[in-house]
């Protein structure tokens, strides 16, 4: 045995030497043919491309490397690079390390292309004929959803060369590779059925062998076919979201617009981009397979059967398909209007929930989770109710379809399948066979049968399975219709907005709604300038605003700090959102710079934002590490701007730049106060408007902090209740004068007629005090009377002379009483009288020692009127007194102080004095 393997091992080791002996000898031949040049010319091309290789694939591991620690400082960072394009690439962490993404913005043309989609929807289509209220349209299997559907797909797949396209084609020729399987599959299982009632063994094992192969490669299309829906889906995701997120997210302030102003998508955007927009990818991606592949199967298995069972069949088939489906649709349920709402149910709870995360400090304080539960707990029962409601309607569908798909149709199946046996006059190619077959032998006719109705019977299996998917693929599509709708309302109420279309010819557009927008803002003016503005508080559109102010003029050049004062909600915070372009300017004209930011003009709001990312992010915010770089800032600037702001500690604290927490909930109130006027300090705009921007700041660092701001020559409008900051401003606008409130004036400070404001105001607190000393002294006067009618040791006053009559009548009553008593009272009287008398020496010392002194203090604080010659106070009881009379004064001075407008003016006046 050993020697046999030894000489089989042997065979085949010549047999291999052979093999390369042979073309070894081929290959010396050949370059012996050849000439010394080529010869050499070829080694030298063999040894240069050896080398470039090499120093191609030092440089891609070199690239590769930097890449990686590029990608990793930037996601460290929270930062990005701009590309020449105008595109940016981004880093996102990916298993050990980063993924690179490039993202290209959406060019403005496009938008302009995609807007007649959105906002001049065909007639036909029964979206209306302009500014599509979208939330109103019923979504269906209707024109309205082909138009609203083709719209998202010409986002989705942009060309015909883009990627998706790409992925669409693979994953059809993959379906249709599917399609052709079954069809191979029903004729084998047909043979191998055969050559088993034959017996004829071989045929059988190889059909075995030919399954099992066919299987193998049907698996895998199969799992092909899935792997590229799931790719599609995410690829309509990624085009249709970073399309959302360019309209969204822009100068235009799409993102503050969609839910103040419009109302489109009423208070949740979040829950279309985020979940509806998924649903509708999947839906839109399936679809193909669902729909596309089995129309495929429809028309190549009806074809097939055709040819097999012959025209009746088909005629058959196609009648059965066409009452199916208009049974079906006729009693399914609206299943795109259901979806539809339950998708802004589920964002309805949603936003509940994120309202909770983000408010859950002022909730704790208040103890309010019980509240916030019932809310929530009311919202969910809803959302609950519509779903239970869903089920219970899907439960009858199911019994329906699942009856007609499986088992009417199997049965009706098996009837044409017998068509060539009973009728095979109108069998087809199968009843051609048979009328031949019945001619010849017995049993081979028999097996042909056989193998004939198993391909028919598989074929109409598959044909049931495409046409059963063809029918669920019916509430599919009213579901993606429902979904479609959604984000089709999202994208042109986006649209809406980027193009403030609200303007509609021939309707009724209500004074000061959106539609009414009538102003001009100028943008580039070395100042800010608002001429006849009226502020107006806007209403959702298509409703009209609130006037604030009926017409507004201001002008704020550079170096004239502006205070705008008044009361709570008189529209301070009104006139910031108007120049910043949150708000409509409605009529009149609003001049400002140019930029946000840099040399421009910036607005730190009453809520101080902090975002997510670095110590660094937040105080070069809306900066990223990147445009810091940019403009040659380092973190030594970033530093001098927190040491203005006196935050000079907190890299420190919070463990350096690039440190990354919820900085919302690390810094205290006054902190992020702080930390924005440390961002105006490191963007050095321009012009600043702050609004409120130190409430929280004690008033010594304030000052400094205002000082600072100016000293780096940024021009201040300030918006605050706050009066003594008067003194770091040049004129002040203040709101709510007049007995409407509507009035403003704008003043000069330190004006003469302030001057003469401040000096009549000065007069009026001085007759004030004079008045407050006049009652002093009245009432010295009266607590000396009452000294003495209170005090033992001085005079008498003599009773009333009501008081008279009861005293005789108790005399009379008591007259026996007291005569027992008398001797007794007259003993305890002269032990009393002893004791006062030593206590009145003792005190008479001390209380002679206080008088000096409180003279020599003051003229006017001395307690002249407690500390009578005869008074019998004690030391303690004349403290008391004394703290009493004290706080009364203090008590008078404060209200005084704290007394309505005149304390502020008293304030601000002193100052300007
Ligand atoms: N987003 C908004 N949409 C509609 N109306 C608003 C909006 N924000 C505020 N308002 C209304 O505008 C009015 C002015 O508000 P604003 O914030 O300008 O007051 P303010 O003078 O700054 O008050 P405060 O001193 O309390 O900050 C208020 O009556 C308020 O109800």
């Amino acid at each position: 045995m050993a020697a046999q393997s030894t000489l089989r091992s042997s065979a085949a080791e010549e047999a291999i030497a052979a093999f390369f002996d042979k073309y070894h000898q081929i290959i010396r031949t050949k370059l012996r043919n050849t000439t010394r040049t080529t010869r050499l010319l070829a080694t030298l091309a063999l040894a240069t491309s050896i080398v470039l290789a090499g120093e191609g694939t030092r440089r891609r591991w070199k690239r590769k490397r930097a890449e990686k620690e590029q990608g990793l400082k930037l996601v460290r960072t929270n930062s990005w690079l701009h590309n020449k394009d105008g595109s940016r690439t981004i880093y996102v962490p990916y298993k050990d390390g980063t993924s690179k993404v490039v993202i290209s913005s959406t060019k403005p043309l496009t938008f302009e292309a995609h807007r007649r989609l959105f906002l001049n929807p065909p007639r036909v289509s029964g979206l209306g004929d302009h500014h599509v209220p979208s939330t109103q349209t019923k979504p269906g299997l209707n024109l309205a959803f082909l138009h609203q559907f083709l719209s998202l797909m010409s986002i989705a797949i942009p060309r015909w060369s883009s990627k998706e396209a790409g992925l669409l084609v693979s994953h059809g020729a993959f379906l249709m590779l599917r399609t052709y399987l079954s069809l191979v599959v029903a004729r084998l299982d047909g043979e191998i059925v055969r050559d088993l009632v034959a017996g004829n063994g071989k045929a059988f094992l190889i059909g075995l062998a030919k399954w099992c192969g066919l299987g193998g490669f049907a698996s895998y299309t199969n799992a092909m076919i899935k792997f590229l829906e799931s790719k599609v889906s995410i690829a309509f995701r990624t085009r249709l979201t970073r399309y959302i997120h360019d309209l969204y997210l822009n100068d235009n302030l799409n993102y503050y617009k969609l839910h103040n102003l419009d109302g489109g998508v009423g208070q949740g955007a979040d829950q279309f981009i985020t979940q509806d927009l998924t649903q509708f990818c999947a839906a839109a991606a399936n679809l193909y397979s669902s729909l596309g592949k089995p129309f495929v199967d429809i028309c190549v298995f009806n074809y097939q059967l055709y040819r097999s069972l012959g025209p009746l069949a088909l005629t058959g088939l196609l009648s059965n398909y066409f009452l199916t489906a208009s049974i079906l649709r006729k009693l399914s349920p609206p299943f795109g209007k259901l979806k539809a709402v339950e998708g802004r149910k589920e964002g309805d709870f949603r936003s509940l929930h994120a309202r909770l995360i983000a408010n859950a400090e002022e909730i704790a304080f208040y103890g309010g989770a019980e509240m916030e539960k019932t809310f929530l707990n009311r919202e969910f029962k809803s959302l609950k109710n519509w779903m239970e409601g869903i089920y219970m309607l899907k439960i009858r569908y199911n019994i329906l379809e699942d009856f007609i798909l499986k088992y009417s149709w199997s049965a009706y199946g098996y009837l044409l399948s017998s068509l060539p046996v009973f009728l095979p006059a109108w069998g087809g190619l199968g009843g051609a066979t048979e009328l031949a077959g019945s001619q010849g032998e017995k049993h081979g006719h028999e097996r042909e049968r056989m193998k004939d109705f198993i391909t028919n019977k598989r074929l109409m299996l598959s044909l049931a399975d495409a046409g059963g998917r063809m029918m669920y693929s019916i509430k599919d599509l009213s579901e993606l219709a429902g979904y479609t709708s959604r984000v089709y309302t999202l994208i042109s109420t986006l649209h809406r907005a980027h193009a403030n279309a609200y303007y509609v010819r021939g309707r009724d557009n209500e004074p000061y709604s959106l539609s009414d927008v009538q102003g001009t803002t100028q943008k580039g003016f070395d100042g800010v300038r608002l001429e006849n503005v009226p502020i107006v508080a806007p209403a959702l559109w298509p409703q009209g605003g609130d006037e604030l102010i009926e017409s507004l003029d201001m002008m704020v050049r550079r170096g004239d700090h502006l205070l705008i004062s008044g009361p709570n909600g008189i529209g301070k915070s009104a006139i910031a959102r108007v120049i910043a372009g949150l708000w409509p300017v409605y009529r009149g004209l609003v001049s400002r710079p140019k930029v946000n930011g840099e040399d421009g003009i910036m607005f730190l709001p009453q809520r101080p934002y902090l975002s997510i990312g670095t110590l660094r992010d937040q105080v070069i915010y809306p900066d990223g590490e990147a445009d810091m770089r940019e403009k040659r800032k380092s973190e030594y600037h970033l530093k001098l701007a927190l040491d203005a702001a006196k935050l000079g500690y907190l890299p420190e604290r919070e463990g350096g730049w690039d440190t990354r927490k919820e900085w919302k909930d690390v810094l205290s109130g006054g902190e992020k106060q702080r930390l924005a006027i440390a961002r105006l300090l490191y963007h050095e705009p321009q012009y600043a408007f702050i609004d409120e921007g130190t409430s929280a700041v004690s008033s010594d660092v304030e000052g400094l902090l205002y000082e600072t701001c100016k000293a780096q020559g940024i021009t201040l409008i300030t918006i605050s209740t706050r009066a003594s900051l008067k003194k770091y401003h040049t004129y002040n606008l203040v709101l709510g004068l007049g007995e409407r409130g509507d009035e403003w004036e704008l003043q000069r400070i330190g004006s003469e007629k302030e001057k003469m404001g401040v000096e009549r105001e000065l007069q009026e607190l001085r007759e004030r005090m004079a008045q407050v000393e006049k009652w002093k002294a009245r009432r010295e006067e009266i607590e000396a009377e009452l000294n003495r009618v209170w005090v033992g040791g001085g005079e008498e006053l003599t009773p009333p002379p009501y008081m008279e009559k009861e005293e005789a009548k108790m005399e009379e009553k008591k007259g026996e009483e007291k005569e027992e008593d008398g001797k007794e009272e007259e003993g305890k009287e002269e032990e009393r009288k002893e004791e006062g008398d030593e206590k009145k020496e003792g005190l008479e010392g001390e209380e002679k020692q206080d008088e000096e002194e409180n003279r020599k203090e003051s003229e006017d604080e001395q307690p002249r009127t407690f500390v009578d010659e005869d008074s019998e106070l004690t030391q303690d009881e004349y403290q008391e007194a004394r703290s009493v009379m004290d706080d009364e004064d203090e008590g008078e001075l404060t209200e005084t102080e704290g007394g309505g407008s005149g304390t502020s003016k008293a304030e601000g006046s002193g100052i300007v004095v």
